[in-house]
């Protein structure tokens, strides 16, 4: 392990203000890695254009929560919480602790200001991402408590229903939402358990999730993984490093919304909690399985030919004049050509929640796309999907939500300031 831990807060928080993804090593006298060279104990800068989590190269561990504002606070409450959760995450992501003392300091006759279970851990490549909900601008009775319904993007409503949803209400929405994702998940259950004591009295956690597995890859070094269907899962995703597609396809750009140009520079983040009927699917034949997703099982190549990162022929027809890729496969009906062209950058986890009292195991993906317009980008691909796409058989959405995600933070800022100025 690094000799980087949360004993004293480091002097690496604000270290350069470049865009999160742009790996340092915060361990005084290390050399700057490259990111193959990435290890656990990195941290990625806190401050930049964009928040962190997006383009930062997917991290294996995720802890995702959920908020839902206090009864009567006010503007000034609010901003107070946002500014208090900007500090602890800029400490936080470089290895420090939640509160301006360490976890072990302070009066021996108060509580901690940090909870102390990541004391001993480094970084960890923690990157702490927060979002607007719709009913922060207008609540439930229409109220615009906070004095920024007409800054409200226009994009952000609640998500339609999709065919075949099943959703918890105890598993969906919430004013505000924060993605905390690492290599160790006990560095971001620290991120997210600290970021909920502090919201005491003012925001009350609705929902979490925990995810352990990236489904994705975010940058071209990142090999791809597997879901629990046993499917590399990832492989046609958006990279960092593709700028121009990022640009088109996640960041809201200037003049997309004249009464949300607070929001330039961020996204909009969906999180759709489905579970997966996996002992079923796993007595599904392999020709059935490789069928419904449109790829093989063991290199993730399309069904039509070809190596994993080649593109699908749907062109091409087999016996009888039969396409070789199903057009109902997950892949087909998914696929940018068959989506007016749109694009998101997945950034889903795996998850594994007990199980019932049938000894099926209660897991499934936690789906998190961002993109830069969920009209264009998530609503019309979720419709198709959930009316043909074959792999709905073994989907069930349980969860769901949409957040705007206000870009990056300059130092001595707080997250979202631009929709208060
Ligand atoms: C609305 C968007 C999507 C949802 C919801 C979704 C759920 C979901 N997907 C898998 C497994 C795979 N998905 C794959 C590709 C893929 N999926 C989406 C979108 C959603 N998936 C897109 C846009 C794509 C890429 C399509 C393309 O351009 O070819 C794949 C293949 C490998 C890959 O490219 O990632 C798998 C496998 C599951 C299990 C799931 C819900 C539980
Ligand atoms: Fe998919």
């Amino acid at each position: 392990m690094s000799d980087l831990s949360r004993r004293g807060l480091f002097g690496a928080v604000g270290v350069g203000g470049a865009a999160a993804g742009a790996l340092v090593l915060a361990a005084a006298g290390s050399a700057s890695p490259s990111s193959k060279e990435e290890t656990v104990s990195d941290a990625y800068p806190y401050f930049g254009v964009h928040q962190g989590g997006i383009v930062t190269p997917a991290q294996d561990r995720m802890h995702f929560a959920a908020f839902d504002t206090a009864p009567g606070l006010d503007r000034d409450a609010l901003i107070g919480l946002l500014r208090d959760w900007t500090d602890a995450a800029s400490r936080m992501t470089q290895g420090g602790s939640a509160g301006e003392l360490d976890a072990m300091s302070g009066s021996y006759d108060a509580p901690p200001e940090d909870t102390g279970e990541a004391y001993d851990l480094p970084p960890s490549g923690l990157t702490i991402t927060f979002g607007f909900g719709p009913g922060l601008f207008l609540d439930a009775a229409g109220a615009d408590r906070f004095g920024i319904a007409a800054r409200r993007p226009a994009a952000l409503e609640r998500l339609p229903h999709f065919v075949a949803d099943n959703l918890d209400p105890n598993l969906s929405d919430g004013d505000l939402c924060i993605q905390a994702c690492a290599h160790d998940p006990q560095v971001a259950v620290h991120a997210i358990r600290n970021l909920t004591r502090i919201a005491f009295g003012r925001a009350v956690l609705r929902w979490s999730q925990l995810g352990f597995g990236r489904t994705s890859s975010t940058s071209v070094d990142q090999a791809t993984p597997r879901n629990l269907f046993g499917f590399k899962d990832g492989t046609m995703g958006l990279r960092a490093e593709q700028t121009d597609l990022i640009d088109a396809h996640v960041w809201v750009q200037a003049g997309a919304d004249p009464a949300a140009d607070w929001l330039v520079g961020g996204s909009y983040m969906v999180a759709r909690k489905i579970k997966m009927q996996i002992e079923t699917w796993d007595r599904a034949p392999m020709r059935e399985q490789e069928n419904i997703v449109g790829r093989t099982k063991r290199e993730g190549a399309p069904l039509s030919g070809g190596v994993e990162f080649d593109q699908p022929d749907f062109t091409l027809e087999g016996r009888g004049g039969v396409p070789v890729m199903d057009v109902a496969s997950h892949v087909a009906i998914a696929h940018p050509d068959h989506n007016d062209g749109v694009q998101m950058l997945r950034r889903g986890y795996n998850y594994v929640d007990g199980n019932d009292q049938l000894g099926r195991l209660s897991a499934g993906l936690f789906f998190i796309a961002f993109v830069t317009d969920p009209r264009t980008h998530y609503i019309p691909m979720q419709s198709r999907l959930s009316r043909n796409d074959l792999m709905m058989e073994y989907l069930q959405h349980i969860g769901s939500g949409l957040w705007a995600v206000p870009p990056g933070v300059t130092e001595g800022e707080f997250v979202g300031q631009a929709l208060f100025a």
